[in-house]
């Protein structure tokens, strides 16, 4: 039945779904403890944020959810299937629809744009080649390139181009849930800020779920719904912009109310 916003129940039902939920979580490389039963969720349709000191274990993190590192103990479910229980073809199924966006960008320098972005769709898909390079031209225009950067090598681009590049790429299989590692790292204030606009932008028409690791405060006050922050080898606190602004917590009240981010807090609400 519709409410007085026009929304359904089932719409309702749908927004609260967690598409990815971490518990107790417990990861140890040699001997030495990273993450100490961390548990954190994450809603369709939000952006979080991830954030915490370097060498925290962020991508420690990311790499298990992933499933690229092992953990010692701890569910992940991924669309409400745990991993660890997924038969090969559910694990299939889930993994084509994460996107994925590692640090640095990661794109194949010997292939062009195109290939690049046509990556995922030749590991998963079994598609004739015109539609192939109709549906990567798609997701380049979808991220903002010309058509031209399409048959580009990654070597003859801009850092923000690389990072469309890649986020093309991740968007290749059309994703449920795409995880950002660092996105915005090395990019200029102006093309760090474009991105997140795309991201804002992709997450509004596409439905997207968003996890995205990173150190830029720009991109927390701007972009995140949801901050969680890693400390102590699990999540420290999680919340609004707002809850980490309040935050007593040392570090998270240094990170978030530092000149920096008092600066960005007024800008956000100017
Ligand atoms: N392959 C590995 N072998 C040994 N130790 C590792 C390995 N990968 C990560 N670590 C250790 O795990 C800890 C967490 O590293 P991780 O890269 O996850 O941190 P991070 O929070 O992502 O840091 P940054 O913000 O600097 O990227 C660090 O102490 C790191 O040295």
């Amino acid at each position: 039945m519709a409410d007085g916003n026009g929304a359904t129940a089932a719409q309702d039902a749908n927004d609260d779904e967690i598409v990815l939920s971490v518990r107790d979580v417990t990861v140890a490389i040699d001997d030495k403890l990273i993450l100490d039963k961390l548990s954190l969720d994450i809603k369709r349709g939000e952006i979080l944020g991830f954030v915490g000191a370097s060498g925290a274990g962020k991508s420690v993190l990311l790499r298990t959810i992933l499933g690229l590192m092992p953990k010692q103990s701890g569910t992940i479910k991924l669309f409400g299937v745990d991993v660890d229980k997924a038969s090969d073809a559910d694990r299939l199924r889930i993994d084509m629809r994460l996107g994925v966006l590692f640090q640095h960008g990661a794109l194949f320098s010997a292939l062009t744009v195109l290939e690049n972005v046509q990556v995922p769709m030749r590991e998963y898909l079994d598609l004739p080649r015109a539609l192939m390079d109709e549906l990567a031209m798609l997701k380049i225009e979808l991220v903002g390139l010309p058509a031209d950067a399409a048959q580009k090598f990654p070597s003859e681009l801009s850092g923000g181009m690389i990072k469309r590049a890649a986020l093309a790429r991740a968007l290749a299989l059309d994703p449920d849930i795409v995880f950002l590692d660092e996105p915005t790292s090395g990019l200029d204030p102006i093309s760090a800020a474009e991105f997140d606009e795309l991201v804002v932008k992709l997450r509004d028409t596409m439905d997207l779920t968003v996890y995205m690791v990173t150190h830029d405060l720009d991109t927390l006050f701007t972009a995140c719904d949801h901050v969680a922050v890693l400390g102590k080898k699990r999540v420290l606190v999680e919340g609004t912009i707002d809850d980490m602004l309040k935050s007593e917590e040392p570090w998270v009240k240094s990170y978030f109310r530092g000149k920096r981010a008092r600066q960005l807090d007024l800008a956000a609400r100017a």
